[in-house]
């Protein structure tokens, strides 16, 4: 099963009448019309096997999921890779190979694995997810369909990676985060600091400049406004920018898209072949978090999500995997990076009804 839901409405992929690990077959699948729908998830490291699967019945609809309340979960065990001592010492070592001049931005992340004291149906993962944010964003992707392995991909990215429909692409790159406040005062004016921050400024730079290159090789009159906008979610304010471009060629599949423009440096960096191998030393493997998550149709259109604020639930029904990555350049701080994948956790968390993690604050 996939399921995709947006505020401009929901996505359906149901039974599977075969599956693709290896996404250049998929994608040659597609163009050349031997199948006719795909769904799924495209891993960060493109020679990782993806989840696509060619569902039996796509169904669209014009509506987003209605949304649930959070569950009410308690973890009874949680390990952080890495604690938080050593994410600030990554941070501070990749500022200085920033400084070096061996790399513009590098996305750094953690993960954190919880057993729950309970299980959880996906589903209503899923709905609680789609509940946690205004704009009903959630995922949910069976893994095994394609890969066997048991797991779902559940999340609730606000990040649209591309959206095509016949000739006209758009982006809408996230970077550069701020901590919602509960005090709609505090609230605005942590707003209006990540507004005016040239730090976060710069790291949102990259990842437009990165989508204006790379849209340039496929589409003409690639337009992206100058200065970002501010986007929320129930935790984060980010920084965002409006792409929009024209398809030289309108047979170009949404699959083939995401390859072309993912990673991003909102999730990986610039040059991207500099970051990724930074974050294989320092992370490993990633799996699907950071890749993208979405649906093409035989027409070529669709829409993919960055992989982000999402985790990955194991077929016990008990155990996940959650992610939160942060942008470094010149001017990160250590223990502030430390604090921004603190809050991007809780879109995951609050959606379980986990208050903390039952570590020291920082952790
Ligand atoms: C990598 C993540 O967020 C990306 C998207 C928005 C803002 C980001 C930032 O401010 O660093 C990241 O680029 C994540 O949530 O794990």
């Amino acid at each position: 099963m996939f399921v995709l839901s947006r505020p401009h409405g929901t996505v359906r992929g149901r039974g599977a009448v075969r599956g693709f690990t290896d996404v250049d077959a998929a994608s040659a699948a597609l163009r050349s019309g031997e199948i006719d729908a795909l769904t799924g998830a495209i891993p960060f490291d493109l020679a990782d096997p993806a989840a696509l699967v060619v569902p039996e019945v796509l169904h669209i609809d014009d509506a987003p999921l209605a949304g649930g309340p959070p569950l009410l979960r308690t973890p009874v065990s949680t390990t952080l890779h890495p604690t938080a001592d050593e994410h600030r010492e990554r941070v501070a070592h990749a500022v200085k190979r920033i400084v070096a001049g061996d790399v513009g931005k590098v996305v750094l992340a953690r993960s954190v694995d919880i057993v729950l004291d309970a299980e959880v149906a996906p589903t209503e993962l899923l709905d609680a997810l789609a509940g946690g944010n205004a704009g009903h964003n959630a995922f949910g992707v069976d893994l095994g369909a394609a890969t066997g392995s048991g797991s779902w991909l559940l999340g609730a990215s606000p990040e649209v990676l591309l959206r095509k429909s016949g000739s006209v692409v758009t982006c809408h790159p996230y970077a550069g985060s701020a901590p919602r406040s509960p005090d709609p005062v505090v609230d605005r004016a942590i707003a209006d600091g990540l507004l005016s921050s040239a730090k976060d400024l710069a790291e949102h730079a990259f990842v437009v400049d990165h989508l204006r290159d790379r849209l340039s090789h496929l589409c003409d009159d690639v337009d992206a406004p100058s200065t970002p906008q501010l986007q929320s979610t129930g935790e984060v304010w980010h920084l965002a920018t409006p792409i929009r471009a024209t398809l030289r060629d309108p047979a170009t599949t949404a699959l083939d898209l995401a390859l072309l423009l993912g990673p991003t440096p909102a999730v990986c960096g610039t040059p991207s072949d500099v970051a990724a191998q930074i974050i294989r030393e320092v992370e490993g493997e990633r799996g699907f978090y950071a890749g993208a998550v979405g649906w093409c149709d035989g027409a070529g259109d669709g829409e993919w999500m960055v992989t982000i604020r999402c985790l990955e639930l194991e077929a016990d029904r008990r155990s996940l995997r959650t992610w939160a990555g942060g942008g470094i350049v010149e001017h990160s701080d250590p223990q502030g990076e430390l604090e921004e994948t603190a809050f991007k956790l809780r879109t995951v968390l609050n959606a379980l009804g986990i208050d903390g993690l039952d570590q020291p604050r920082n952790d």
